[in-house]
C-alpha cells in the first residue's frame, strides 16, 4: 500500500484483525487517500468495514442472521486500531469478544463522564451498507435510534435526557398497567423530559433538513422531496392535553401512546411520487448521512470515517459517481468496497490518489 507524503489528517492509521468471520488475521495500514477494498463475493470486504464499526460503536451493523462474529473453530475475536484525531492525538482502540462477552478499550480514556458512554468514541463512523432502505421503510424505532445518535453528536447532554426519559416512560407504563390512575403522578416529569427531548430533536432536524435540501438539488428525482420530523404528538397541541385525551386507550393498551417514544422522521418524495426505488432509497439514505455529517462538522465535531459498502450496487453509473464524489468532497477519510476479483477499480478509477487493497478469500 502506498503512503502519501502529506501530514496525515484525522483518520484511522492502522487496523489489525484476528479471527473475525472468515478473516483469521489481517493487518492494514491507512494513508490519507480513500481506500478501496476489492475482492470476490465472500472475500471479507464487509467484515473489514464491520471491524472498524465495532471499534467505533462497540457493536456490529450486521443482524443475527450473519451468524457469529468469531471465526469458526476460534475462541475469540480481537480488533485493534490506531486513530489519529484532529488534535493529532493518537488513540488506541481495542475490541475483544470472547464467547458472549465483548469489551472495548480506548486509550487514553478520553471521556471522564459516563453519560452516553456507549455512543462516545474518538473514532466516529457513518455507514452506507447493504439494505440502507430499511432506514426509510423499517420500524420507526430504527429511525429514532438514528435520529438520537445524531442529536447526541450535536449535544452530548442529550444522552442523559434520553436515559431519564426512558426511565420515566417505563415507570409510567408500569403504572398504566397496574391500573388505578397512578400514572398521572409521572406526567409532570414525563412531559418536562418529553419537551426537552423534542426541543433537541427538532433543533437538530431544522439544521439537518436544511443540509438535506441543499444536497438534494444534485439529484433530479428528489425535486420537491422533503425531510419531515414528527415529534410523537399532534402539532399545536399540548402533550398533557393529548395524554389526557388518550387516557382510556392507554389503559386498554397498557402503555403510553404519545410523546417522544412515538417520534419519527420521514423523507417525503416530491409531488407525483409515491415512494423510492431501491437505488433511489440508497441515495436518500446516503444524503441523510452526508447532511447529518455537515451538521456535526458545523458544531465542531470530529470528522467521521465514511464506510461505503458496495456503493455501486443498485446505482447507475452516473448516480454512483455522483455519490462517490459527494463523499470524497467532504474531505473525510473514506473506506469503500467493490466486488472485483482482479482489483479493478471501476468507477473509482478516476479518483486521484486512491489506495487499493485486495481482500483474499481465506475461509
Ligand atoms: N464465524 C465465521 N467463521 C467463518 N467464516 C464466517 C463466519 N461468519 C461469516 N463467515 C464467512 O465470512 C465471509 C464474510 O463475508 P463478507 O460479507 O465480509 O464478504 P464480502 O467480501 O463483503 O462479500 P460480498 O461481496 O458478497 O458482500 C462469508 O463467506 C461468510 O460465509
Amino acid at each position: 500500500m502506498e503512503h502519501s507524503d502529506v501530514v496525515p489528517g484525522p483518520g484511522l492509521r492502522s487496523l489489525r484483525l484476528e479471527s473475525l468471520r472468515n478473516i483469521r488475521r489481517l493487518d492494514l495500514a491507512f494513508d490519507t487517500q480513500p481506500l478501496l477494498l476489492t475482492g470476490a463475493n465472500g472475500a471479507g470486504k464487509t467484515s473489514v468495514l464491520e471491524a472498524i464499526y465495532l471499534l467505533a460503536r462497540g457493536r456490529t451493523f450486521r443482524g443475527t442472521k450473519a451468524g457469529p462474529l468469531t471465526t469458526q473453530g476460534e475462541s475469540y475475536t480481537r480488533i485493534e486500531g490506531v486513530y489519529q484525531s484532529s488534535d493529532h492525538d493518537v488513540v488506541r482502540l481495542r475490541y475483544v469478544k470472547e464467547g458472549a462477552t465483548a469489551s472495548r478499550d480506548i486509550h487514553p480514556p478520553l471521556w471522564l463522564e459516563t453519560s452516553g458512554a456507549d455512543w462516545r468514541s474518538p473514532l466516529q463512523v457513518k455507514l452506507v451498507g447493504e439494505n440502507p432502505q430499511i432506514l426509510l421503510d423499517g420500524e420507526p424505532s430504527l429511525r429514532r435510534r438514528f435520529l438520537d445518535w445524531n442529536v447526541f453528536h450535536v449535544e452530548h447532554r442529550f444522552a442523559q435526557i434520553h436515559k431519564d426519559f426512558t426511565r420515566v416512560l417505563m415507570q409510567r407504563n408500569a403504572a398504566i398497567r397496574s391500573g388505578g390512575g397512578q400514572h398521572g403522578l409521572w406526567d409532570r416529569s414525563f412531559i418536562a423530559l418529553a419537551e426537552s427531548m423534542d426541543r433537541r430533536r427538532a433543533a437538530f432536524h431544522a439544521e439537518w433538513r436544511a443540509c438535506f435540501l441543499d444536497l438534494r438539488d444534485d439529484y433530479p428525482f428528489l425535486h420537491g422531496a422533503d425531510l419531515r420530523y414528527r415529534r410523537g404528538w399532534p402539532d399545536g397541541r399540548e402533550l398533557g392535553e393529548t395524554l389526557a385525551s388518550l387516557a382510556d386507550q392507554e389503559s386498554a393498551r397498557g402503555y403510553t401512546l404519545a410523546g417522544p417514544s412515538r417520534a419519527d422522521f420521514r423523507v417525503e418524495p416530491g409531488e407525483g411520487r409515491r415512494g423510492f426505488s431501491r437505488g433511489q432509497a440508497k441515495i436518500v439514505v446516503a444524503l441523510l448521512q452526508l447532511a447529518a455529517e455537515r451538521v456535526h462538522r458545523a458544531h465542531g465535531r470530529e470528522p467521521v470515517i465514511w464506510l461505503l459498502d458496495d456503493l455501486e450496487a443498485e446505482l447507475d453509473r452516473t448516480m454512483a459517481e455522483r455519490l462517490w464524489n459527494a463523499f470524497g468532497s467532504t474531505g473525510n477519510q473514506v473506506i469503500a468496497t467493490r466486488v472485483a476479483t482482479d482489483g479493478d477499480p471501476g468507477i473509482f478509477g478516476d479518483t486521484k490518489s486512491l489506495t487499493m487493497f485486495h481482500v483474499e478469500h481465506s475461509g
